[in-house]
């Protein structure tokens, strides 16, 4: 650690920052980039703290790995003494916030409906995360780096917030996995408060609406439920791709949206794809979502990459963990072996800020590269392909990569499919469709539940697990 002299803290990033600096230096590199940089610190409604994993499985490895350890590391830094509970993203909803209404404390929607003390807020002390009851602090249009792939969908962002009049209505943000939906959203839904606090500005993701409505139904206060969103004034809901499946919750949906659509209330949401390619959502809803502004969030080109690694590590000097900038070819280095979404380029960024502290502005190229280690990947030429992967998979299950592309679907093959298909969400960016084109023109949803397939089965079944770390061992090098 880059001297870092700390006694008693009580800030959750930077006891996580620290804490999670020692760890891996005690579990290394390999299981460090793998489970515990991807994972981030939140605090729920109650104030409880929760080491938020990407997937279920990460989840289960550092249960059972790393979370004793995690603790004592963490009592011994943080002053109020709290204790860390983990869980994965699809349990406290995706990527972060589950729910939010960012007016008043409790408000109707989490009484009436009671969404569980799970809904996750930002890392905030007690009463501000329970006012924000799910945004992120930290995601506001001050921290959101313009670049050449999302400036439209920031000016539109901005607009939104600002009640402008005669806008499109829904507005619709999509764009692959990781480059900053959510991140608009939230903005979007503290800006508008901001600008309008009596206004009742609702945001929650499509996994929240659905389990939340589902709970409603069993409780019988659908009623209820209905009014806390019908009485929105702005509604935002985030990855509605994970809305398709019931009927009946599209139909609450579909009438939610009309509602608020014919009262003249403003409706957000995001996907990671557009509308129209949402296959499992049902027509009507499908024509509803399209009906206002379809608006991309294209992938961050280099140039943005480093400009939010920039903004990253002028937080962190902000919060004392680091001093000084990063000379620039150290950024370069960081954001070129980096390949992946914003999402992957934060966690190198916070394994540089843990590393380097004090010494972030006289570090060498090598000296960094040094203190990254297996953060980073091996330059530019390292770059994961989904041709890579493939023959990588075949190799290892002793087939021939033609296999993997095609009709074949007995379960020698398609276990082992399905597994490749995984690692091209896991370690590239590609988007489901692509990797489906890529797999003997596949549909993207067969893509998606193979991908899914593969989580579910990962914490239960041992094999899967040890083909899947060895086969990313493998893609590493
Ligand atoms: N342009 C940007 N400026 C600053 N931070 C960004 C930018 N783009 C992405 N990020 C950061 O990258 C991380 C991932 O972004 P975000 O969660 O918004 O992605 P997403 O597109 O919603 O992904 P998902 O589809 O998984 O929900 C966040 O921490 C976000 O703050």
């Amino acid at each position: 650690m880059g001297g870092l002299a700390v006694t008693s803290m009580t800030d959750p990033d930077r006891i996580w920052t620290e804490a999670a600096g020692r760890l891996r230096a005690e579990i290394g590199e390999g299981p460090f980039s793998s489970y515990i940089a991807p994972s981030a610190v939140r605090a729920d409604g109650a104030g409880q703290l929760i080491l938020v994993t990407p997937t279920a499985y990460a989840r289960d490895w550092v249960r059972k790995n790393a979370l004793r350890r995690m603790n004592e590391l963490w009592l011994g830094l943080d002053g109020l003494s709290r204790r860390l509970e983990v869980r994965c993203r699809a349990e406290v909803g995706s990527p972060a916030p589950a729910t939010a209404v960012v007016q008043g404390v409790v408000d109707t929607v989490v009484a009436a409906a009671a969404i569980p003390a799970a809904t996750v807020a930002p890392v905030a002390d007690g009463a501000r995360a329970v006012r924000a009851a799910g945004l992120q602090e930290r995601l506001t249009f001050d921290s959101f780096v313009e670049g050449q792939g999302n400036a439209f969908a920031l000016a539109i962002a901005k607009q939104v917030a600002s009640w402008a009049d005669g806008h499109f209505n829904p507005v619709f943000f999509c764009g692959p996995y990781g480059y900053g939906k959510t991140h608009l959203l939230n903005a979007i839904a503290w800006e508008a408060q901001r600008l309008k606090p009596e206004a009742k500005v609702v945001y929650l993701t499509a996994e929240r609406f659905l389990s939340t409505f589902v709970r409603a139904m069993q409780d019988r206060s659908t009623a209820a439920f209905k009014e806390s969103l019908r009485s929105a004034d702005m509604l935002l809901l985030d990855d509605v791709q994970f809305v398709g499946g019931k009927a009946s919750t599209q139909e609450e949906l579909l009438s939610t949206l009309t509602a608020l659509i014919e009262d003249g209330k403003r409706i957000v949401l995001s996907a990671d794809r557009p509308p129209t390619a949402l296959s499992e959502v049902e027509p009507r809803l499908r024509s509803h979502l399209s009906a206002g502004l379809t608006c991309p969030v294209e992938p961050a080109d280099r140039a943005l990459k480093i400009a939010v690694a920039q903004n990253r590590l002028a937080a962190f000097a902000r919060m004392g963990v680091v001093q000084g900038e990063a000379p620039r070819e150290v950024l370069e280095q960081l954001v070129d072996r980096t390949p992946g979404s914003v999402r992957e380029l934060e966690g190198a960024v916070n394994t540089l800020a843990a590393a380097a502290g004090m010494r972030l502005a006289s570090l060498g190229v090598d000296e960094a590269a040094g203190l990254l280690g297996a953060a980073l990947r091996g330059g530019p030429e390292r770059r994961i392909t989904v041709d890579e992967i493939q023959k990588t998979v075949a190799e290892h299950f002793n087939m021939k990569q033609a296999d993997l592309l095609s009709e074949r679907r007995t379960r020698a093959i398609a276990r082992p499919r399905q597994i490749a298909m995984y690692l091209c969400k896991q370690h590239t960016t590609r988007s489901y469709p692509d990797i489906g084109r890529r797999f003997g023109g596949r549909d993207h949803t067969t893509v998606l539940h193979g991908v899914r397939k593969i989580e579910e089965l990962l914490p239960a079944d041992d094999q899967i697990a040890r083909d899947v770390e060895a086969l990313t061992r493998k893609l590493r090098g």
